[in-house]
């Protein structure tokens, strides 16, 4: 059965970055992307756009794009968005068989000890981590997220499909600075963004003024 990768994130704004890390993660392992803007962030200061503008940039970001689809699960989902319980939910709805994945940055996998339930995460779902740079992943990872990584990893995408959960991968894609708090900066002093945002996502910024963008002002 067909791998099922979900795409987590606050994409506040989606960017480029969000967008290579989605296609390259596409392209190695065949698959559909499902891009899931999270709804109330268990982990983080509220967004600056609430989640339904969140989501129509993403779809905004997305039309045309083979492979990648929105899910609006966890903004239609009451109270906290756990990664825990999305997973569940999902694993619920495709079976005990089919291949399930996580798609993390690198920065957020240092962060994942602490993570609702973290540990029940790999009986759930494989993770897929894309580098980024400043997270270097061949540093030394914290005690506890090394161990229950160990025996974990895996080079081969081909591990991913033929078992449902539990697995690492270490998705090697080019190297992207762009980040969504500097481009919120960026947006509010009016400096201009230039390719960090898809077209569609930046003429929408303007036209709603989101994140203290002026109308009209350069992209
Ligand atoms: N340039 C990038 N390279 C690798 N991973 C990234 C990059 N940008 C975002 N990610 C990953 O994408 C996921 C969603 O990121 P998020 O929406 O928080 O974007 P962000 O740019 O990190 O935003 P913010 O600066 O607001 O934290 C996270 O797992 C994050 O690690
Ligand atoms: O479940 C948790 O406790 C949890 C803690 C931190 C992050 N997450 C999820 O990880 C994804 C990336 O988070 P972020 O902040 O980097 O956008 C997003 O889908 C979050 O909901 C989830």
């Amino acid at each position: 059965m067909a791998l099922h990768l979900v795409y987590g994130g606050t994409f506040d704004p989606i960017h480029n970055g969000h967008l290579a890390i989605a296609c390259a993660a596409r392209d190695a392992l065949a698959c559909t992307v499902h891009l899931m803007p999270t709804g109330d962030p268990p982990h983080r200061a509220p967004p600056g756009a609430d989640g339904a503008t969140r989501a129509t940039m993403v779809a905004l970001a997305i039309d045309g794009v083979p492979g990648l689809v929105l899910d609006r699960r966890e903004l239609e989902r009451q109270g906290r968005s756990y990664t825990v319980d999305t997973l569940a939910e999902l694993r619920s709805e495709i079976g005990p068989s089919t291949p399930l994945a996580w798609l993390v940055g690198a920065d957020s996998l240092l962060g994942l000890p602490g993570w609702h339930r973290w540990r029940d995460l790999f009986g759930l779902a494989h993770l897929v981590i894309a580098e980024r740079p400043g997270s270097a992943l061949d540093a030394e990872l914290p005690a506890e997220l090394a161990a229950a990584l160990q025996n974990r990893w895996t080079r081969e995408a081909a591990d991913l499909q033929s078992q449902p959960a539990g697995r690492v991968l270490r998705l090697h894609q080019p190297l992207s600075h762009v980040s969504a708090t500097a481009i919120r900066a960026q947006l509010s002093a009016g400096v201009p963004t230039g390719g960090q945002l898809p077209p569609a996502v930046a003429a929408f910024i303007h036209e709603k003024g989101l994140y203290g963008a002026a109308a009209r002002a350069p992209l």
